[in-house]
């Protein structure tokens, strides 16, 4: 059975009862009529073909609440666009797919290029940027959530509890994350959170004492999922990180623009499975070793906006001191581990946590070296007031595709 306790400074919303699906839909159902809800996937084309997106769409095809699913679609030719559009076709939710590698968006992104205004990296944030101008561009929805294609345990209740709390118009929430075990196969997994940000967020706070951002971002049980869920003037302000700080970028994103009174997380799923990347021990270039990097500049980045200042020395104590607390984690999962009849691999774990810091040191040097580097894609706040057409003609240009492209 699950706890209630509250910990750190953002509310928890827990799952107590085991609430039947069907209630909290026919709540939704009752909740969309005040505030229409949406649904972004971002998705890349060989998701279509894996295990996890095929279950999804057949549990959202039975999902009674939703106004529009928006799916942003990375790396797709125009063959695989068009088997897009028949895959997710059994939608029975308007639905639009966002063919971000055909000639009419990226006509878009090339005029956004050229006033600096457009991701400049590809990949996740870019895509869930564009869903997200597309969402206020068709205005169906006031409450929208947002989660991954790769989550191979899915069902339509993780969907709901998701979306439950600003779906509420009792609620005042302006933003959800969601939180689970990522526990499968007899296996705790989640090693970049539970081994690389948390441990982070210890030394942080140890060297750096007091500090409310670095309390906030600790609250989080699952400070990396990528399921969450928010208000739709939210979409207007933020501004998201096209790499891998997506997720450690929207969390310090909603410290900046809301108190913690709007912020929640909930308890969205028992089991969570999705596709698991090699560390890539020998390449920083990819695999969980890119994404530890990008995680740790995101954090020193907005430590640095605080007035913090960073020299090799601090960031010499900061992984020395990381280091010592990812170990004594390791003997924590561990021990968590065995009594619960599970395995965790204590060498992996700490090849990982190895790998881990000496990305921190990397982050430092990079940081130093390019303190001016923002991964940050502009807010669609900025984006319309300097092209104040662009959410028209994004919304015209995916209507045209889909025109052209859906089989009669
Ligand atoms: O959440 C994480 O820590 C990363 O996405 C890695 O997850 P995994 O260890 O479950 O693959």
């Amino acid at each position: 059975m699950a706890d209630f306790y509250q910990n750190g400074v953002v509310t928890t919303l827990h799952n107590l009862s085991q609430r039947p699906t069907e209630e909290l839909e026919a709540e939704l159902l009752r909740f969309s009529q005040k505030r229409p809800m949406a649904l972004i996937l971002p998705s890349l084309f060989s998701e279509l073909e894996g295990e996890a997106l095929p279950n999804i769409v057949n549990e959202l095809k039975e999902v009674p609440y939703l106004s529009e699913i928006v799916i942003g679609l990375d790396r797709a030719t125009e063959d695989q666009y068009k088997h897009a559009l028949g895959f997710f076709g059994k939608l029975p939710q308007h639905h639009r797919i966002l063919w971000n590698d055909g000639p009419r968006l990226k006509a878009l992104d090339e005029e956004l290029q050229a006033q600096g205004l457009a991701p400049r990296e590809l990949g996740k944030g870019r895509n869930v940027w564009y869903c997200m101008g597309y969402v206020l561009a068709s205005n169906r929805a006031e409450s929208v959530a947002l989660h991954d294609c790769d989550i191979v345990t899915y069902n339509k209740d993780l969907l709901a509890k998701l979306i439950y709390p600003v779906a509420n118009p009792l609620f005042n929430y302006e933003f959800c994350k969601g939180y689970y075990a990522r526990v499968a196969n007899g296996k705790i997994n989640g090693r970049v959170s539970r081994l690389l940000v948390t441990p982070l967020l210890r030394a942080l706070k140890r060297i750096m004492g007091d500090n409310e951002y670095l309390e906030f971002m600790d609250s989080f049980r699952y400070p990396l999922a990528g399921e969450f869920s928010f208000r739709r003037d939210v979409l207007n302000d933020i501004r998201i990180p096209s790499d891998w700080g997506l997720e450690i970028g929207v969390l310090s994103e909603m410290h900046r623009n809301y108190s913690h009174n709007r912020l929640c997380q909930a308890d969205i799923c028992d089991i969570y499975d999705h596709k698991h990347q090699d560390l890539s021990l020998n390449d920083d270039q990819g695999g969980l070793s890119k994404m530890s990097i990008d995680i740790t500049k995101a954090i020193f980045r907005k430590l640095a906006t605080q007035g913090y200042t960073f020299s090799n020395e601090m960031f010499r104590s900061i992984k020395a001191t990381y280091f010592r607390i990812a170990l004594d984690f390791i003997e924590t999962y561990h021990n968590d581990a065995v009594m619960n009849g599970l395995t965790l691999d204590i060498h992996s774990e700490e090849k990982a946590v190895e790998m881990f810091a000496s990305n921190i040191m990397k982050a430092g040097d990079n940081f130093l070296a390019n303190p001016m580097e923002t991964p940050f894609i502009p807010s669609w706040n900025r984006v319309t007031s300097a092209v104040p057409d662009i959410l028209e003609r994004l919304l015209e240009a995916v209507e045209a595709d889909t025109a052209e492209f859906m089989e009669k």
